[in-house]
């Protein structure tokens, strides 16, 4: 299938990533959002993000405008249905990606492709309650969108083959690499980084380290890019709890238990860099470690 127009559910960090990466390679982009500021601030990052890209010559001026020209806004999550592929990128919660699927469904062309961003939550069931288990399947982007690399695509039970190989044909088009993972509890990536970053925030929890040298530990000791308790700030404390009560109620063992610490920041409403307040603290000039 042919796939000329994306639409967009979520218009948070991820969602104003996926708006970026589709325009640039050429696809007509619809966004909508519960929130019009979110809708509008997604707007203005995208277009100072592609400024810089052009800034640094990785993008011609005219490249900038045609992608910024192709990006559409909506209140209206019903005007996405005239799209090819719908791209849900909503906060993780179960809930509220099902309530979407629902209201959206009974507008969609027939053909259109549903797809969720979904770190964690089961393909399967999202796609048990739609009217095209078939044409459903997972559409996994990393953070920042624009900078890495890697879609995880994963299939549902039902997936059908021509709607994977749809897929794996716009991760090419978007100049990114793909790899398939299976419909398991937050599938490849997160299953693997995920404990590691709730490993750190207990190694924070019972004292072993303070927020600096468990950042400074694994950037310099194991060359990652940034500490886990940065990354885990980067991600959104309220998305990786989120990952985490998946993976343990989804595999029932007691090695996937959030850390205390963890639920506690997130019910603080210390989000990390989107409220500006989680393992380090965003309001000054730098960041600060808040213990
Ligand atoms: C939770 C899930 O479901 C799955 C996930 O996404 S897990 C998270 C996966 N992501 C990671 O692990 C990210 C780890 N961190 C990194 O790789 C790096 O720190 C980073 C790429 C984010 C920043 O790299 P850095 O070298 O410290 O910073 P910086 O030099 O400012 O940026 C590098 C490039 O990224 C770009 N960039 C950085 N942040 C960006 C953003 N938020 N949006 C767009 N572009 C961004 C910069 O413009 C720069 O581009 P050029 O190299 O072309 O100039
Ligand atoms: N953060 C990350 O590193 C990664 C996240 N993901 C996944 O991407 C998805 C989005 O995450 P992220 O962008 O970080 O989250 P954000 O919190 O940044 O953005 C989520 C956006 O969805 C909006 N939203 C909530 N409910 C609805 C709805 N019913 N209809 C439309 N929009 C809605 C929120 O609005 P409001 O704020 O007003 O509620 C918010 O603007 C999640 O499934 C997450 O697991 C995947 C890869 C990496």
């Amino acid at each position: 299938m042919n796939i000329e127009r994306v639409g967009i559910v979520g218009a948070g960090q991820m969602g104003n990533g996926i708006a970026h990466v589709f325009a640039l390679a050429g696809f007509d982009v619809l966004m909508t959002d519960v929130s019009r500021d979110a809708l509008d601030a997604a707007v203005a990052l995208i277009d100072r993000n592609l400024t810089r890209q052009v800034g640094r010559e990785a993008i011609s001026e005219s490249a900038k405008d045609d992608a910024m020209r192709r990006i559409g806004t909506t209140d209206k999550l019903i005007d996405l249905g005239k799209t090819d592929l719908i791209i849900e990128a909503a906060t993780e919660r179960e809930t509220i990606k099902t309530a979407i699927f629902e209201d959206l469904v009974p507008h969609l062309k027939p053909d259109t492709i549903l797809t969720s961003n979904t770190s964690s939550i089961s393909i399967t069931r999202l796609a048990s309650g739609t009217d095209r288990p078939e044409k459903f399947m997972g559409f996994h982007f990393m953070n920042p969108v624009p900078v890495m690399q890697l879609v995880e695509l994963i299939r549902g039970i039902a997936t059908d083959e021509a709607t994977f190989k749809t897929c794996q044909g716009v991760v090419e088009k978007l100049g990114k690499t793909s790899t398939a993972s299976e419909d398991f509890p937050a599938f490849i990536v997160n299953r693997i980084l995920m404990p590691m970053i709730n490993e750190a925030i207990y190694t924070l929890y019972e004292g072993v380290g303070s927020v600096q040298s468990i950042d400074t530990s694994l950037k310099l000791g194991a060359n990652h890019p940034m500490g886990p308790l940065e990354l885990a700030d980067f991600i959104g404390l309220d998305t990786c709890l989120a990952i985490m009560n998946v993976l343990h109620d989804g595999l029932a063992d007691t090695k996937y238990r959030p850390c205390p610490l963890l639920t506690k920041y997130v019910e603080a409403g210390w989000l990390g860099r989107k409220s500006k307040r989680g393992f380090y603290d965003y309001r000054g000039d730098v960041p600060v470690p808040t213990r």
